[in-house]
């Protein structure tokens, strides 16, 4: 972490904030606004954030603040928000004052339930699009989660400064896809300021105050929770009635435990203890909850003397992408299980159960959104808590309906889920397998559509709709089977198209497939991290490419290693790397010992970034590139 970015992530907010304390008093419910910005990845939803806690004082104009809300390490080292931050700014307009709250949403495909979560706490928001890019996949998504919560939409146009921006261009598909008006565009620039604070009358003039009362009874609905190891959970909550203030008990509608409150305030974007939260205000409380788990996304909190009942939650957070997660070396099994606990207690949205096997020991299947999810909790455990661990293949959430023999043996349901292909059933014991679905939105310049349905094609896809959105763009709908667009299907379509396409999509059940286990073997060994569950009519095509992939990975040793691909007794596919002993002391002539004994050494730490499968090392990182594809091209 470069000074700068240690700087903001430690001490994210000057000083400025401590003049600034924000006094709750002085805005009745119809001076509060709560909204969330919402836009495709890149399109500038940070950069608009920030913007806006500029205008308000919230932070200074200065480059050490940009991207305030962008907290996490691995958020800007890979440009994208993860998770969702809120704020709360206090803006002037025609003589009032109104406190507007900011819930941050992440951008990505995966991470679309923390879209969903933020918006019920808002009754508006603010659609970013990019001027020269114009509508993508994602602002289709979350335009109609948006639009299905039936918040007012504010559609906004940004980066008008660019050369190629084409503004008129971008309401026009804003007025054909969505239906807006294009006068109700905004036209502005995040990054250089102009027109931002137009944006922020409009919240004040079009999204309605919250339709809350301070008579009712109290009811919290938790949008969010996060672990601070000194307070235990800080849970966010949107005020839907009533007050919550210091000292009072209060009851958790989910686990039915109570607690007394220890603290309520405001996020600016940091903490602001207040005296109390009240009905359609939206902050944070502290109650001694040692465990996210008790301030569960969804759940209502109420005052123990005034029970109420719970506002509907939002669906849970559903894993699309199971893998198997095991320290590379036994002995770190402890540690490793801290961190995973750690992590999780911030990202509930990440399944962990304990699994062993006997190749790799002792260790979790953990359930991930999608695949950049997974990317992204790899990252931080390695970058956060120095964590050297082995993933094995990632696999989707199959089912098998079991044949009526098996049933009667086992007392077992009728359908089974599979997500370790270690318990993949066995063809004689089940009457289907089914896999998951997806519908797919691409959103494409229409010069790349003849390769972009060949590649849907190639994935075993069914077109469902194509449909012009302007002159040159165009929106086509296919349902793909959730393991094919898994592990690469982005990267290819974006290789395809030159970065011009996007994608983005949502669950379609389940249908019926054939589906093999498919096992690679070293010197006849199976390799567990790279056993797959696969279409039978790509068997043989990924299991040839897996085993030449493996051949480039692993390194020549003393014999000769056979690399096999095969399903049950079967095999499809060999590749052999032949014999070879690296002498890493032939450079050294001579008798410098010290010399010899560093490339010695060098050759031992080379040797534990290798795994073992019998007799034959593989490097580690090998398993997660060996199982990529190349991007189609
Ligand atoms: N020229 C120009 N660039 C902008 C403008 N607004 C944002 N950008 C740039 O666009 C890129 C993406 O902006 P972000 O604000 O990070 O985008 P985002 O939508 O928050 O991205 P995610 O958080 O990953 O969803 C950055 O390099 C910004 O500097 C603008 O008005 N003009």
């Amino acid at each position: 972490m470069s000074p700068v970015l240690s700087y903001i992530h430690h001490r994210p907010y000057s000083s400025h904030n401590q003049k600034d304390k924000v006094d709750m008093s002085e805005f009745p419910v119809e001076n509060i606004r709560n909204f969330s910005i919402i836009a495709h990845v890149d399109h500038g939803k940070s950069t608009l954030a920030d913007r806006l806690l500029e205008i308000t004082g919230r932070i200074l104009k200065t480059d050490r603040n940009k991207q305030v809300l962008d907290k996490l390490q691995v958020e800007r080292e890979r440009g994208i928000t993860v998770k969702a931050q809120t704020a709360s700014l206090v803006h002037n307009y025609e003589g009032k004052k109104y406190l507007l709250n900011l819930i941050d949403t992440p951008g990505h495909v995966d991470f679309s339930y923390e879209v969903s979560r933020s918006l019920s706490a808002c009754q508006g928001v603010i659609l970013v699009v990019d001027a020269n890019e114009g509508i993508q996949a994602q602002t289709v998504a979350n335009f109609f989660l948006a639009f299905e919560a039936q918040l007012s939409i504010i559609p906004v146009i940004n980066k008008i400064d660019l050369k190629n921006a084409d503004p008129e261009r971008v309401e026009k598909q804003i007025a054909k896809v969505f239906d807006i008006p294009q006068e109700e565009c905004i036209r502005i620039s995040a990054k250089h300021g102009t027109n931002v604070e137009s944006v922020l009358q409009a919240v004040i003039a079009k999204i309605p105050p919250p339709n809350m009362k301070i008579e009712d009874p109290m009811k919290a609905l938790v949008f969010d929770s996060t672990f601070d190891h000194y307070r235990g959970v800080i849970a966010n909550i949107a005020l839907f009635g009533g007050e919550v203030c210091k000292g009072q008990k209060i009851v958790s509608a989910h686990t039915k435990k109570s607690y007394e409150v220890n603290e309520v305030g405001i996020l600016t974007p940091e903490e602001q203890p207040t005296n109390k939260l009240s009905a359609g205000q939206v902050g944070y409380l502290i109650a001694g909850m040692k465990d996210v788990e008790e301030a569960q996304i969804g759940d209502t909190f109420f005052l123990q003397k005034h029970p109420v009942e719970p506002l509907p939650g939002f669906k849970s957070a559903k894993p699309m992408v199971f893998a198997g997660m095991y320290p590379t070396d036994q002995s770190e099994y402890n540690n490793l299980k801290s961190a995973v606990e750690k992590l999780t207690l911030n990202d509930s949205s990440v399944t962990v159960h304990r699994d062993s096997s006997p190749a790799l020991g002792a260790g979790w299947r953990l359930g991930f959104l999608g695949l950049l999810h997974m990317e992204v909790f790899n990252q931080r455990l390695e970058q956060e808590y120095n964590a050297s661990i082995i993933l094995t293949a990632p696999t989707v959430p199959y089912k098998a309906v079991l044949s009526s023999a098996k049933l009667i043996k086992d007392y077992r349901n009728e359908v089974i889920t599979i997500v370790n292909p270690m318990e993949f059933p066995d063809k004689s014991q089940v009457s289907q397998y089914l896999e998951p679905m997806v519908l797919g939105t691409i959103i494409t310049p229409d010069e790349h559509i003849g390769k972009i349905m060949s590649l849907c094609q190639g994935r075993r896809a069914v077109q469902k709709s194509m449909v012009y959105i302007d002159d040159h763009r165009v929106m086509l709908k296919y349902l793909f089977p959730l393991n094919e667009i898994v592990v690469d299907f982005y990267d290819s379509l974006k290789s395809l198209s030159s970065g011009y396409a996007s994608f983005d999509y949502e669950e379609a059940g389940y249908e019926p497939a054939e589906l093999v286990k498919m096992e690679i073997l070293l010197n006849s060994r199976s390799v567990e991290e790279l056993t797959t569950i696969v279409h039978k009519e790509k068997a043989y095509s990924s299991g040839k490419a897996i085993c030449e992939r493996l051949k480039d990975s692993i390194p020549r040793q003393l014999f000769e290693v056979a690399i096999q691909a095969a399903i049950g007794s079967k095999i499809i596919a060999r590749e052999t790397v032949k014999a070879y002993r690296k002498n890493v002391l032939a450079k050294c002539y001579g008798g410098d010992i010290t010399r010899k004994m560093k490339l010695l050494k060098r050759q031992a730490e080379g040797k534990k970034k290798m795994r073992s499968i019998g007799n034959v090392e593989v490097p580690k990182d090998a398993f997660i590139n060996v199982l990529k594809r190349k991007p189609d091209k």
